[in-house]
């Protein structure tokens, strides 16, 4: 296996010899790519506001959204071939520097707030066996978590990669426990505990079922985040199609595990129940099922599994500065390598801002949904803009062939990028403050950036786009600040 340039692994040049064997890697590459620490916590983290019905609406709307992200990348990487920085790149492409600047900001800020929330939920995971680390938020847990957190810098800078073997391991070991306990869940699944408020309607603090679909959406987005990077590869592959196929098996087999996971929970404990769960909260359900060592068994898995997507994220999110900061969309420093062709001031950087969160959240006392929130909220800037490049290129007909239909590329653009903008309205306002201020935090950084490669920093509308980020940023931190609202 090789790791491409933004850190997505790719399969060998010389896969197997049947054609089956090759999709079915495939498809574990990028079920694997996806699954880390989301969809071991579903069934608290959908119960918490939604009911049934709301959460089946809640999947409905993730699933059409995201498959047609899914779509919009595919397309992308075949009419773009060239543009194979990642997600924002097209954004670059399409609306000028300074947004694609943004989208390599947000992506880069997704990927290492994402962390942060790993190593809590690790540790909130090992609880279970140390109750010292409580919801892995206290002091032995940050504690732990650093020193977690610079041994795999430490092997990073040391060489450590991404390795095939392993990470098909990896995947077997997570997929395992979510399939026995979907097993089991069908066998204990009860119906009249399910319908028993199906509405949600019965429990007057979930609110109308808007509210509840809207308090779903951002823990769907996250599970499904990572199946951009299957996508944006599937441009260098010589086995295009074979990787677009495994996408999507790829994609609707998460869908199911995720709904069945959410949905199956509600028919053995109830949703107030449920919402009181302490996360990984799918160990407390199978424990209410078989006992303690159900409980056991997905505090391992979740362990195994977030290891594992704590390391390519990693990787990935120091990539992704790295490869900004060469072609002048990020600042130079960014781009400097250790002898061994790490990126070792990304990796720095970004695991120095890991490390200040991770000391955050043990003085706000932040908690793992807190955390997986805005890195969710903050990747909608890369998902919105590459929609809109998508929806731009078919409706300029840029490299579309005459008469080659582009009505289905523009809706499938104009959805990816509606559900993008709903979801900006569904995350509310704290978590949208927060991006607002870790926004705009890079403003003085693109304009460093143009400085250094003597450059003028703004066009016109972007010096107006810049301001107002500012503003709001500085607005958000003066609203954080007072308490007046709180993302933690
Ligand atoms: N560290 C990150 N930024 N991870 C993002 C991917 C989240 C992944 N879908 C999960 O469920 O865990």
């Amino acid at each position: 296996m090789v790791t491409t340039e933004i850190g997505v692994t790719a399969p060998p040049a010389s896969a197997d010899k049947t054609g089956k064997l090759r999709l079915g890697a495939l498809t574990a590459l990028v079920i694997g790519s996806m699954v880390g620490s989301g969809v071991f916590s579903l069934p608290q983290n959908m119960a918490a506001g939604a009911g049934p019905l709301a959460i089946m609406i809640g999947w409905g709307i993730t699933a059409i959204g995201m498959l047609a992200l899914v779509f919009v990348y595919q397309s992308l990487a075949t009419r773009k071939p060239d543009l194979d920085a990642g997600p924002y790149a097209y954004a670059k492409a399409g609306f000028g520097s300074f947004i694609g600047f943004n989208s390599a900001w947000g992506y880069w800020i997704s990927a290492w707030l994402g962390n942060v929330s790993y190593a809590v939920i690790v540790f909130s995971a090992l609880s279970y066996f140390f109750p010292a680390f409580g919801e892995g938020n206290t002091w032995q847990a940050v504690l732990g978590a650093s020193v977690l957190l610079w041994l795999v810098h430490g092997l990073i800078l040391g060489g450590l990669r991404e390795a095939a073997g392993v990470n098909t391991i990896v995947t077997i070991a997570k997929i395992a426990p979510i399939v026995l306990f979907i097993g089991i869940a069908v066998v204990a699944f009860k119906l009249d505990v399910f319908s028993l408020d199906f509405s949600g309607l019965g429990n007057a603090g979930l609110g109308s079922i808007t509210a509840q679909v809207k308090s779903t959406m951002l823990v769907t987005l996250w599970v499904f985040i990572g199946i951009e990077g299957a996508s944006v590869f599937s441009a260098r592959a010589d086995r295009r199609s074979e990787i677009a196929l495994a996408t999507g098996i790829g994609f609707f087999t998460c869908l199911a595990l995720y709904a069945l996971v959410s949905l199956l929970s509600l028919g053995i404990m109830t949703q107030p129940e449920l919402a009181g769960l302490k996360n990984p909260s799918m160990a407390g359900v199978l424990e209410h099922v078989v006992g303690p060592w159900g409980a056991i068994l997905i505090n391992v898995a979740l362990v195994v599994s977030v290891l594992g997507a704590f390391l390519s994220w990693t990787l990935l999110a120091a990539e992704i500065p790295h490869v900004a900061g060469r072609d002048g969309t990020m600042p130079e420093f960014f781009a400097r390598e250790s002898g061994r062709g790490v990126p070792s001031t990304a990796l720095f950087i970004t695991n120095a801002l890991v490390q200040l969160f991770l000391i955050i959240t043990l003085f706000a006392e932040s908690t793992y949904q807190a955390l997986f929130s805005i890195a969710s909220t903050a990747i909608l800037v890369p998902y919105i803009f590459s929609g809109a490049y998508a929806a731009k290129l078919a409706i300029t007909g840029e490299s579309y062939e005459a008469g080659q239909s582009r009505t289905g590329p523009m809706l499938i653009g104009l959805i990816a990028t509606l559900y993008g903008l709903w979801l900006v309205y569904a995350a509310g306002p704290a978590y949208l403050f927060m991006c607002a201020l870790l926004y705009a935090v890079g403003v003085p950084l693109y304009v460093y950036a143009r400085r250094q490669r003597k450059e003028r920093a703004f066009t016109a509308v972007e010096a107006v786009l810049a301001l107002a980020l500012v503003a709001v940023g500085l607005f958000a931190a003066y609203e954080m600040w007072t308490g007046a609202v709180s993302p933690f």
